[in-house]
């Protein structure tokens, strides 16, 4: 058994793989990339992906492996066996084919960003875990959007010994202040990394996690060092749902949404304010947008400690149950509309600090001189909502596909098929994760994404009567179930004699 783990150095197939994207970008414009909900701008650009170009880049290793047609597959097929990295130099050191490998130890440090709708409770559970017994040392990094005081349960987090506090509050973690984010990260790590195991990053509750999520995989200086633990995502139970229901412009995300949709662990907090119906209700929303998720119901954030620490990046056993058949069966986990019934409720909104929000808070906008009120609450008032009832279709957008697939697949079709996918509908494929039995592997092969960025390994040998299936969950913006399904099932390794060009059969847009 090979003890080396392979290192694929990014070369000519990155660069092509980034120009191909370069291209797409170039078509589209900044049409079409999520948009901060604030000022409108485009999170991430195609600007700096092309600037990483020359740094390591982690994720896209396989995708730029896929893209690599000619004498590609080979290296795939490496890549497929072996950890996948990108380092700044042109050799792949090849794996054996069907043989598995000792993995490189993980000495990198997690990272938990923990993500929310503003007041779903992300600072009272940062408050419960600093308080609580997990032996960790913890260093927190927290997004306070330009408030002046810190919230009360911080100062209980100094109390309570978290290793260090970093502030960033001239603006929001997922776009103005993104640099200093990566700039606090890596000072952190450079002068104090033997004072802490594990990071905690509270954002904003109007933050889009994706740029955040990014950082972590696409800064080279991060990326070596930390790695995302889970995102986990607090849900108010109460109000969550007329946030995700919330009709945003075109272009301009909906944050409720999206935080659930990039969740890895969501605590449905605030059960205490709300009925069954309610509960049932916003549980199903939940799990159209993101059946991959795992879900706790909670009061103040009170979750068990490993269900949001430790997690280990991959959720295989949430995979396996979103994709079990019998659990697809039971309601459809795609669907590019669907009826809501709004009731007639009211509800009290009590928070028990004060938050000093201000448009001026998001300085690019405050520096085009927009004039904005974006959803800054002052905490201590109470306010009752009104709804009528009525009923209306609503397109919710951002959705789950999950398929099963028996039997063997065929790596090269795998290869070209997710290329495809990926080069053309990256920015709409917000998460991807997946259980593949390849042909000739005696090893299940696991891998997941974030847009372009994707990351893979093999994980245990198949036992001897285990059935060969492959998962997969897509989660993102108007997918298209059939296609993805069809693509998917074109993959088997039975389908020896293409019958199609499968470069351009695939279109996981309607
Ligand atoms: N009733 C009830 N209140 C809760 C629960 N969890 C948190 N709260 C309260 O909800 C309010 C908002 O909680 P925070 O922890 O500040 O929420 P946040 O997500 O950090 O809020 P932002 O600062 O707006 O982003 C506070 O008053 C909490 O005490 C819960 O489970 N039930």
């Amino acid at each position: 058994m090979a003890s080396h783990a392979a290192t694929w150095r990014a070369g000519a197939v990155l660069s092509s793989a980034l120009a191909a994207i370069g291209r797409k970008q170039m078509r589209s414009g900044r049409e079409g990339l999520p948009a901060c909900g604030r000022c409108s701008r485009p999170f991430t650009s195609f600007s700096s992906l092309s600037s990483a170009r020359s740094q390591p880049l982690k994720g896209t290793a396989l995708q730029a492996a896929f893209k690599q047609r000619k004498g590609g597959w080979r290296r795939l097929s490496g890549a497929f066996q072996t950890r996948a990295s990108v380092a700044d130099a042109d050799t792949f050191v090849e794996g054996e084919a069907g043989e598995g490998f000792d993995l490189p130890p993980e000495n990198r440090i997690p990272v938990t960003v923990i993500t929310g709708y503003l007041g779903s409770g992300k600072t009272t559970l940062l408050n419960y875990i600093l308080t609580a017994d997990h032996g960790k040392r913890i260093a927190v990094i927290e997004n306070e959007y330009g408030e002046i005081d810190i919230d009360g349960s911080l100062v209980a987090s100094k109390q309570s010994g978290a290793e260090e506090i970093i502030l960033l509050n001239n603006g929001c973690m997922c776009c103005t202040v993104r640099s200093d984010l990566v700039r606090m990260i890596t000072d952190l790590v450079r002068t104090k990394k033997d004072k802490f195991d594990h990071v905690i990053v509270e954002t904003t509750g109007l933050a889009n996690p994706a740029p955040i999520i990014r950082t972590f995989y696409l800064e080279p200086d991060i990326a070596d060092e930390l790695y995302i633990d889970a995102v986990v995502t607090l849900v108010d139970a109460k109000h969550a749902e007329r946030h995700i229901n919330e009709v945003k412009p075109d272009g301009v995300v909906n944050e409720a949404v999206e935080q659930i949709a990039y969740a890895d662990r969501i605590i449905l907090n605030k059960i205490d304010l709300v009925n069954e119906r309610e509960l049932s209700s916003v549980r199903k929303t939940i799990e159209r947008i993101n059946s991959m998720a795992k879900v706790q119901q909670a009061v103040k954030g009170k979750v068990d400690l490993d269900y949001v620490l430790g997690v280990g990046g991959f959720d295989l056993e949430r995979i396996e149950e979103a994709v079990d058949p019998k659990f697809l069966e039971e309601e459809p986990k795609s669907s590019h509309s669907h009826d809501h019934d709004h009731h007639d409720h009211d509800h009290e909104h009590h928070h028990d600090h004060e938050h000093a929000g201000d448009a001026d808070d998001c300085t690019k906008c405050a520096e085009e001189g927009h004039s904005h009120n974006h959803g800054h609450h002052d905490h201590g008032h109470s306010h009752d909502h009104g709804h009528e009832h009525h009923d209306h279709v609503h397109d919710v957008g951002i959705t789950s596909v999950s398929i099963v697939q028996d039997g063997e697949l065929d790596i090269e079709l795998v290869n070209d098929w997710l290329s495809d996918v990926l080069s053309y509908h990256s920015d709409d494929i917000y998460r991807m994760k997946g259980v593949l039995a390849i042909q000739g592997s005696k090893e299940r092969f696991v891998f997941q994404g974030v847009h372009d960025l994707f990351e893979g390994t093999p994980e245990r040998p198949w036992s001897k009567d285990e059935k060969r299936l492959s998962k997969i969950v897509f989660i993102g913006r108007e997918l298209n179930e059939e296609s993805l399904k069809n693509g998917f099932k074109n993959c088997l390794a039975e389908e020896k004699v293409r019958a199609h060009d499968p470069y351009h059969a695939v279109d996981a847009r309607p």
